[in-house]
């Protein structure tokens, strides 16, 4: 199918390979064959079935599919939040399927994977001012309060806000300012792996691109990163790949460019008529209505 998208779309020349990146055998996600069930007896109800992902180190992954389609439920598993019934999920190397609360609360404590929600307010205490809330992490690690107030200013300038921010509570910051705190505090601890939740789709369009642009700087500088949105547009241009969930399963997995350039699944190509960033011609309703009817694969 011709989507009649810019070739250039996602940020790269036709049939260019994505920078090589420095070899690194372990990445930095690795989820095999993830089943998730919620409820039990007659109420049980598959949220992820036979889910495998694998993100490289500094690599930049977009989870897109529509809501209920699974991709909180993976995020939650990746953070030991919900229990898979089968598979294995393994963090920077480390096989954390069966790690207990102890043993998770432990590896959030060293901050090897950092969880961003979609409304910046969550990861911020209200009652805390922004430099309190930024270097919470290193000192629960035991760090110092002035190594840590220091990272925090440099962290502040890398999303582009001014160490004036540090006094002020969560409260007196606008939404866009928030969120790149949020993703400054993600990055105190100097995390493998940040799990960012819609993390543009609640931002105008400036901060959008702003956000995405420093999203994109953090992938180049090593950081892995997997962008949750619902919006294939708004994460296109800065993932490297794209993995789309449809109803718990992994429909499509692929370069960004060729998933939004040449869709091979059928509900992919629905995801790619119904991104208005993308500036294609939309799928029309009875179409929408059918592809989103696709049996379960
Ligand atoms: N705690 C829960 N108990 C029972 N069912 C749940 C629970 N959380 C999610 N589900 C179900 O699992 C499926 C996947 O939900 P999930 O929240 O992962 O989807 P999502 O893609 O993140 O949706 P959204 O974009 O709306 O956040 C849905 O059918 C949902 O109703």
């Amino acid at each position: 199918m011709t989507t009649g998208l810019p070739e250039d779309v996602t940020g790269g020349p036709p049939g260019a390979e994505t920078p090589a990146r420095p070899a690194d055998p372990r990445p930095a996600l690795e989820v095999t064959g993830l089943d998730v069930h919620y409820g039990r007896g007659r109420g049980r109800r598959r949220a992820l079935a036979g889910v495998s992902l694998s993100v490289a180190p500094g690599e930049t992954v977009g989870v897109i599919g529509e809501t209920g389609s699974g991709k909180s439920t993976l995020a939650r598993t990746v953070l030991g939040l919900v229990r898979p019934s089968a598979g294995s999920v393994r963090v920077g190397g480390e096989d954390v399927t069966r790690y207990g609360n102890r043993r998770w609360r432990a590896l959030r404590r060293r901050g090897v994977v950092q969880y961003v929600f979609q409304d910046p307010l969550r990861s911020l205490d209200p009652d805390l001012t922004i430099e309190d809330s930024l270097i919470e992490p290193l000192l629960i690690q035991g760090r110092g309060r002035a190594e840590a107030t220091a990272r925090a200013r440099s962290l502040l300038d890398r999303v582009r806000l001014r160490d004036d921010l540090l006094a002020r509570m969560p409260s007196e910051l606008s939404g866009g300012q928030r969120q790149r705190v949020a993703v400054a505090r993600a990055l105190m601890s100097g995390p493998e792996l940040v799990i960012l939740d819609e993390p543009v789709s609640a931002l105008d369009s400036a901060n959008r691109v702003q956000v995405l642009e420093i999203l994109k700087e953090l992938g180049a500088a090593g950081t892995a990163l997997v962008l949750i949105s619902h919006d294939l547009g708004s994460v296109a241009g800065t993932a490297d790949r794209i993995a789309v969930l449809h109803h718990g399963a992994l429909v499509e997995t692929g370069a960004a460019r060729d998933v939004v350039n040449r869709p091979a699944h059928p509900y992919t190509r629905l995801l790619v008529g119904s991104a208005p960033t993308l500036r294609t011609a939309s799928a029309d309703r009875a179409r929408r209505e059918a592809l989103r009817a696709l049996p379960h694969t």
